[in-house]
């Protein structure tokens, strides 16, 4: 392996690093790595069936981990603090080599919060929010590559075992990415063979018509019910592959997985930044009204319904940012922003901020009424008598904390839940006053399509 560092050097890093250590806490080194593809090297960072993170924007930042150095979750009104409480405590044990590396090869604790603070199924109970320190981080940025390792230091010394197991992952990486890369080239991806499918369209039409009433009689402004439809397949599928073709038929998305295990992972491909806080500035998007690409560009902006479903969005994020003593900036009319086979309204909103944490923002931001509705309290509250399925981290905020506060959360839609051989699509629709339930219905099987296609099924 031709490296820029060599295996003396990066021994010494790792023994001042570990000199630098007070007491326990967490070593943290990296190495830099020409770049390899952490969507096509997660499987090789853990050889066993440890958790498993991947976050894809390429060909901007790519990021894999997993195994868990240090793990945090918990259900409750009070996950949001106790998750920011968690990354603080997590990065202050952090010590980290002293060598100069880019922004992606920073250490992050990886994030996954569920809808609802309290899970209500009894049988199936997710936690509102598991948070992960990663023991290996891949990251690619601007094509170049670093790997990191984190270990808990313990008693007794660690700098060998530390300098050395990264060395050692790196040599394997590295020769094993040609046959990695060959293995992702084939064009054609197989075809989800499904025993049995459920019906999701009766289980819709008569809580969207409940919503409506709502709206109707100024209960509600806004209300977004969704939909979970269940396939029985053969073979359980490769999410990986999955969203590597993602990444040409979502080119705009940010592609995620959080899998617990080989048996349970979450996926999907999402278009809707919760936030963005880089530098001290923040960007969220509110990203509501909805169409088929094909129906041409003007449709959905001349449309009355989609512009006020849209601009609830945009003024209740402004809302809760000037309630936290920010000023949010934002262009005046929605851009139109394609993904795939769909067209969305888009406005993106920046503000400046003012101390506060990322997880305290993201606390007061979930959920927008792009994907719950508005008044947010009285929305989720039909939203949980109205839907017949758990949401788990269906719209649920995803991403990272790193260790200069910097931070990305995605709403988490257009993703799947996969348990062993049962998949899980789910998606929504914003009801607004002049909504009509048939069209809403069209939507919807519009958003569930962006998982059909990649698994060659078709589409109603
Ligand atoms: C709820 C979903 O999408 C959200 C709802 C939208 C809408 O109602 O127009 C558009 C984008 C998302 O904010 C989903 O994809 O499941």
């Amino acid at each position: 392996m031709q490296a820029a560092l060599s295996f003396t050097e990066l021994l010494e890093l790792a023994t001042q690093t570990e000199q630098q250590l007070k007491g326990d806490g967490v070593l943290s080194l990296a190495l830099p790595i020409e770049g390899l593809d952490p969507l096509l090297h997660l499987p090789q960072l853990e050889e066993d069936d440890s958790f498993q993170f991947l976050w894809d924007k390429s060909p901007g930042l790519s990021l894999a981990a997993s195994g868990r150095t240090n793990h945090f979750a918990l259900s409750g009104p009070k996950r949001f603090e106790l998750a920011q409480h968690f990354i603080d405590s997590s990065l202050s044990r952090l010590v980290c080599a002293p060598q100069p590396i880019p922004a992606h090869a920073r250490p992050r604790i990886l994030l996954a919060f569920s809808f609802f603070d309290t899970s209500f199924d009894t049988k199936n109970k997710l936690p509102g929010i598991q948070a992960v320190l990663p023991r290996w981080q891949l990251s690619r940025g601007s094509g170049k590559g670093w790997l990191r390792l984190q270990m808990n230091a313990g008693s007794g010394t660690i700098a060998r075992r530390l300098a050395e197991e990264l060395w050692l992952k790196a040599e394997s990486l590295v020769a094993f990415s040609k046959i990695v890369k060959e293995g992702y080239e084939e064009k054609e991806y197989p075809t989800a063979k499904v025993i049995h499918s459920s019906v999701w369209e009766e289980n819709y039409i008569n809580p969207a018509k409940r919503g409506l009433e709502l709206v109707d009689k100024h209960e509600l402004h806004k209300l977004v019910i969704a939909v979970r439809q269940y396939l029985i397949l053969e073979e359980p599928i490769k999410p990986l592959q999955l969203l590597h073709r993602l990444r040409t038929e979502q080119r705009g998305s940010c592609r995620f997985l959080w899998q617990i295990n080989k048996r349970d992972s979450f996926f999907g491909a999402s278009p809707e930044r919760l936030l963005v806080v880089r530098q001290g500035q923040l960007r969220s998007d509110a990203l509501a009204g909805t169409s088929s690409a094909c129906e041409g560009d003007s449709q959905l902006l001349q449309s009355d319904k989609d512009r006020h479903e849209h601009e609830l969005v945009v003024s209740e994020i402004k809302k809760i940012l000037h309630r936290h003593g920010m000023y949010p900036h934002h262009p005046s009319r929605p851009y139109l922003t394609r993904h795939g086979h769909l067209m969305h309204l888009h406005t993106p909103i920046t503000a400046y901020l003012n101390g506060q944490s990322p997880l305290s923002l993201a606390k007061a931001l979930h959920p927008t009424p792009a994907v719950a509705g508005l008044p947010q309290r009285d929305a989720m509250d039909w939203l949980r008598s109205l839907e017949n399925f758990e949401r788990g981290n269906y719209a649920a905020p995803i991403g990272w904390v790193d260790t200069h506060g910097d931070s990305e959360l995605r709403v988490a839609i257009r993703s799947a839940r996969q348990q062993n051989h049962q998949l899980e699509l789910t998606a929504g629709a914003g009801l607004v006053s002049g909504s009509v339930v048939e069209e809403e219905l069209q939507e919807i099987t519009l958003k569930l399509a962006v998982m059909y296609k990649q698994l060659n099924l078709p589409i109603n």
